[in-house]
């Protein structure tokens, strides 16, 4: 797999190279000057005129490119979207505090903060590179839908995320996309996805794993517990190699003994998970700092260490993957591409494509990135939300029980008529978004619509515009008044028809148009599916603060800050999928009827 940032060094001894050129032109001219003609500039203005060069040209440089935009946007009838303005050279305060933010803050509130001053597209100039942000549903239809053709993940996200994710659907663009979405796609059919089997065997052991542990008088990291059900499902799903991550012991909470805690030891599985958690991290630190970032990994890859681990533990099960169909090959009753047999797993269905294994692997990384972080991160808040919300917790599970009962395992059709699970999962969804930021490019100059409608914002080409659906899901003007309250009836009441209907984009938490979630379906049906059993066998959940490790808990100066921060008793924080910093830590009662 190639691995961009190894070329980091490259690349900023290039930039670097770029940097100084007109000094090392000026230089170059000067000694020629003396050698070739009678102009005879004394030796110590060779470097002292080579470096004076420099701040004038690239203020020159600076003043035309901002001209040349200007111009570019008048042609085409367009204003430039209104810039941030920070208070040092470079809008390095901005820079600044957008890190820091990051770091110490609540959830993007330092843009949520912007967002409310400057508008909800703006213009971020920082270091002299533009790069655009926007929770606008109005851009964001444009950039995701209607005019999909000009917008791409392009090359600069792929260098940022090319080392995790290779090349695959996630990634991809154009044709390349098409291919790898094509190759994927039928696997996602509604049989394939309501195989509830799979998630039965796995939600029962996450269930009696936590029943165990709470039983010893410990919570129980509900965050920890459901990213093994999604691992094991999705390992088995995708490749038919569970991990059985579910079979390790859980981890301790901060308040038992300490014994406890040293003694657990890591499984492989979990070393995995680790690893594939600190890559993402480490590719989401790229994104956010555009351009710049092989500056801070000079003297290292931050992600090769971390892939390592990863591809020995999924290496092999491409292999074997690979050499079962090779086997298979030769047999008569070999399949077509595109049928889809009972049993066949993902790996399965992608070798009829490809024994290729960097293709494999790749493409297999991004359902793993795609599919299981998300629905494990939207579990952990729903449960978070069930333990702030004993009222809704009491509704769903009425509805569990008169839809399904205490016991029986639920069916496709039992979780389409569950009005009210799908509302609550749609809250989740709004206010915690798995996906909360993300980002696309223009292909060509561009516009953009505005808050003027005779006048569209001006976007250059190749110009990173970041949306957040985090924001725009809690915005008052789209979702009224109580737009930070969470109440799934919003999704079934009067609200519904006055806010959602007439402008579906602004709840976009699988995105949208051509790049619409593949794997929607599958995920409403893994989530519900835990969803009932878990209220099946529980009938109250209270988070456990004392066992949440101290350095990760919501800091006490958020209580009363305005907007969600106030109110959130867990810290949401996001690498390229939302979660819950230092987990969740539960408590819950079993319910009688189980
Ligand atoms: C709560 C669960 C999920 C959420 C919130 C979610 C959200 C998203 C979002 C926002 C995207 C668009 C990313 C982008 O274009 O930048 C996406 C794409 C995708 N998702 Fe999901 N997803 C979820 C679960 C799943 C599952 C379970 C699978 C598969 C097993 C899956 C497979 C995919 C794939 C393959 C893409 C790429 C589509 C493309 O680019 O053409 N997702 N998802």
């Amino acid at each position: 797999m190639p691995l961009p940032e190894s070329q980091a060094v490259l690349l900023v001894v290039s930039q670097l190279g770029r940097l100084v050129r007109p000094s090392l032109l000026t230089a170059a001219l000067l000694l020629l000057l003396r050698r070739y003609t009678a102009v005879h500039p004394p030796t110590w203005a060779v470097p002292g005129l080579a470096l004076a060069v420099l701040p004038v040209y690239y203020a020159v440089r600076i003043r035309f490119a901002s001209w040349h935009i200007q111009r570019r946007a008048a042609r085409l009838g367009a204003a430039l979207p209104p810039r941030l303005e920070g208070r040092k050279f470079g809008n390095w305060d901005i820079l600044q505090s957008l890190t820091e933010s990051f770091e110490t803050d609540y959830l993007s509130e330092t843009l949520f903060g912007y967002m409310h001053t400057i508008g909800h597209s703006f213009e971020l100039y920082i270091l002299w590179d533009r790069a655009y942000v926007t929770d606008d549903a109005n851009v964001v239809k444009a950039m995701l839908a209607t005019d999909f053709n000009t917008w791409v993940k392009g090359d600069r996200f792929d260098g940022c995320v090319r080392s995790v994710l290779g090349t695959g659907v996630f990634n991809s663009d154009g044709d390349m996309w098409k291919f790898h979405r094509s190759m994927t796609r039928p696997f996602f059919t509604r049989e394939r996805i309501s195989h509830f089997e799979l998630f039965n065997r796995h939600a029962d052991d996450a269930m009696s794993k936590m029943r165990a542990r709470l039983a010893a008088g410990y919570a129980v990291d509900f965050q920890d517990l459901v990213s093994r059900f999604t691992l094991d499902s999705a390992t088995e799903f995708l490749f038919d190699a569970c991990v059985h991550s579910l079979a390790n012991v859980l981890p301790y909470p901060h308040d038992a003994p300490a014994a406890l805690r040293a003694n657990v030891s890591r499984a492989a599985s979990e070393d995995f998970a680790r690893a594939f958690a600190a890559a993402q991290e480490a590719v989401n630190f790229r994104v956010r700092m555009g351009n710049i970032w092989p500056y801070f990994e000079l003297l290292g890859s931050k992600t090769q260490a971390h892939m390592r681990v990863v591809d020995a533990f999924l290496d092999p099960i491409l292999k074997a993957a690979v050499e079962k169909a090779r086997v298979e090959k030769t047999m008569p009753s070999q399949q077509s591409k595109e049928e889809i047999g009972e049993d066949e797993t993902l790996l399965d269905h992608l070798v009829k494509y490809t024994s290729d294994p960097t293709v494999l692997h790749d493409e297999v990384l991004n359902i793993m990135i795609a599919g299981r972080d998300t629905t494990a991160g939207t579990l952990t808040m729903a449960v978070y939300f069930l333990s702030q919300h004993p009222d809704v917790l009491r509704r769903l599970r009425e509805e569990i029980l008169s839809k399904v009962g205490p016991e029986r395992r639920p069916t496709y059709n039992d979780i389409r008529e569950m009005k009210f699970l799908r509302a609550f999962i749609n809250e989740t969804l709004r206010l915690l978004p798995a996906v909360p930021w993300n980002v696309r490019y223009p292909v060509k100059d561009t516009l953009i619509p505005s808050s003027d409608p005779e006048k569209p914002w001006f976007i250059p080409a190749r110009a990173s515009v970041s949306y957040s659906v985090h924001c725009m899901h809690r915005r008052k003007d789209y979702w009224g008044p109580d737009a930070d309250a969470f109440d799934p009836d919003r999704f079934l009441d009067a609200r519904l028809h006055t806010y959602l209907t007439p402008n579906p984009f602004i709840f976009l938490p699988f995105n949208a148009g051509p790049r619409i979630c593949l794997g929607q379906q599958f995920a409403y049906n893994e989530m519900s599916f835990f969803l009932v059993r878990l209220l099946q066998a529980f009938d109250a959940v209270a988070l456990a603060p004392a066992a949440h490790p101290p350095a990760d808990r919501v800091p006490p100066a958020w209580r009363g800050a305005p907007g969600r921060k106030g109110v959130e008793r867990m810290w949401p924080k996001a690498h390229l999928t939302l979660y819950s910093k230092g987990g969740l830590w539960v408590r819950m009662t079993e319910a009688q009827n189980a």
